[in-house]
């Protein structure tokens, strides 16, 4: 028989029919994925929620239905369709949910039993909680892996009491159930991140350029040497957390400042970050300026560049073994990643620094530093700063559907004005020397406002331009 669900009395005999099909399905022929429906359909049509808790919990009990111990021990938690609140009978339900293999019973029983606090009711036995939310992260549950990050990121303390969550530095001589540990925190985050939980990830990739190329960003580090269709990167990866957001580090030089800025691989850098997870990248860059605004020792927030490199390989989508297929014709405008701008840029402001909201970067090829004929052209072209990177690096991010941004650091004035001496490295060193708090500050700072950010489409928005950009004719 059909319904028309338009009109109202033929919805209201639909609903009826259901009911009395899923009791017969549950009462007559005992089935317990009917009774879970049965449950189901007395909670959400019928709102009668002391009927469903009823059906939930005896589906638990005698048919031992995972799904029904789950719904129960949410009842049970929050005190729906009983008389009081239990965490207790909770946790009974959640564990034995578990045992049948139920996910997210697990993912509770394991929060239930690790959690502190003076609402909490259930007795701590933080081993036992743990192996729960194992087997839910085991079993692909995003939040348990997610909360096994976090008990890894800060260690889970004997006595809660002695910790100080304010001051981490004074919890080193407590004693610990589990240890903090950045590479399983990393682990979990990271898988938490692939099932595609948000909070998980936000994994922010910094490439420190000249200056910044091995700074102590990480607690703990974890090295990662990796390979990729295109080679390998500039150095190892190097793995952490800035204030419990998962980060991956990369000397854009080497963190011997080994390759200078043509002989750079771009692309297995970029590919690198992109297989480990980042979803943005943040770029330092010491740079000289065009302009008689930009001073040495400001910082500019890169919009846009003007390529005077060549000879570098600027796309994936050349046929490498491994890489995309197609040719891709990218716009370039806007070529950095406005939200990851904006973050650099309140970083910047937070902490009080001089930063120029927007600023074209010449990038020549180098590694020797212009005439003074190429610094006027350059001027004269509108560029406000200029360096030997960001192409192809903000090239080959944006082919990558990555956010990208750079905060360039001003370190001199290269040689177009008159009667002054022209850049040299140990000026740009020691101007960078100098003002590394600066570049420091911003990125934490833009680290923590990318990560806090609770709208992500801005990512699936770079993802699509590409997709778009795209001519496959094979
Ligand atoms: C060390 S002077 C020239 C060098 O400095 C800049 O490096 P990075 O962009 O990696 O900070 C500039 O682009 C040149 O590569
Ligand atoms: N004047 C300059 N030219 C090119 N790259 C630079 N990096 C820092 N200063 C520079």
């Amino acid at each position: 028989m059909s319904y028309d669900l338009k009109r109202e009395e033929e919805v209201k005999e639909y609903t009826e029919n259901l009911g009395i099909e899923y009791r017969f399905g549950c009462f007559k022929e005992k089935k317990p994925e009917v009774c879970h429906l049965l449950a189901d359909y007395l909670e959400a049509i019928k709102k009668d929620y002391k009927k469903a808790a009823k059906v939930y919990k005896s589906n638990c009990d005698d048919y031992n239905y995972p799904k029904s111990c789950l719904k129960y021990g949410n009842y049970a938690l929050m005190g729906r369709g009983r008389d009081s609140i239990d965490q207790n009978e909770a946790l009974k339900y959640f564990e034995k949910g578990c045992e049948l293999n139920e996910p997210v019973s697990c993912l509770h029983a394991g929060v239930l039993l690790t959690a502190t606090g003076p609402a909490t009711k259930v007795q701590r036995d933080v081993p036992k909680g743990y192996n729960y939310l194992k087997k839910s992260c085991d079993q692909n549950d995003d939040k348990a892996c997610h909360y096994l990050a976090g008990m890894y990121l800060a260690g889970v303390p004997k006595n809660p009491k002695d910790y100080n969550p304010h001051n981490p530095e004074k919890n080193v001589n407590i004693d610990f159930l589990i240890k903090p540990d950045m590479k399983q925190a990393f682990q979990f985050a990271k898988k938490g991140c692939e099932l595609g939980n948000i909070y998980a990830c936000a994994n922010i990739g910094i490439i420190g350029g000249s200056g910044l190329d091995d700074p102590n960003l990480f607690e703990n580090p974890v090295e990662r040497d990796v390979n990729t269709p295109y080679g390998k990167p500039s150095d190892v990866l190097l793995e952490g957390f800035i204030k419990g957001v998962p980060c991956v580090l990369l000397a854009r030089h080497g963190r011997k400042h080994q390759y200078q800025p043509s002989d750079i691989n771009y692309r297995a850098n970029i590919w690198a970050l992109k297989q480990v997870g980042c979803t943005h990248i943040l770029a330092t860059t010491a740079t000289g300026s065009l302009i008689h605004q930009y001073q040495p020792g400001d910082l500019v927030v890169l919009d846009d560049f003007i390529d005077r490199t060549w000879g570098r390989a600027c796309t994936f989508f050349d046929r490498t073994e491994g890489g995309p297929r197609g040719v891709c014709h990218l716009p370039m405008r806007p070529a950095f990643c406005e939200k990851a701008r904006q973050a650099l840029l309140a970083a910047a402001r937070e902490h009080g620094h001089i930063c120029h909201e927007t600023g074209t970067a010449v990038t020549i090829q180098g590694p020797r530093f212009s005439s003074r004929a190429e610094s006027l052209m350059h001027r004269s072209w509108g560029g406000h700063v200029v360096n030997m990177t960001t192409v192809p690096e903000v090239v080959l991010a944006k082919e990558a559907g990555l956010s990208y941004a750079a905060v360039a650091l001003v370190t001199d004035y290269d040689c177009w004005r008159e009667n002054e001496q022209s850049v040299s490295v140990s000026e740009v060193l020691q101007m960078f020397a100098r003002n590394i708090k600066k570049a420091i500050d911003v990125i934490v700072g833009a680290v923590q406002i990318l990560a806090a950010e609770e709208d992500y489409t801005y990512l699936d928005i770079h993802k699509e331009l590409v997709a778009s950009a795209v001519m496959l004719k094979e």
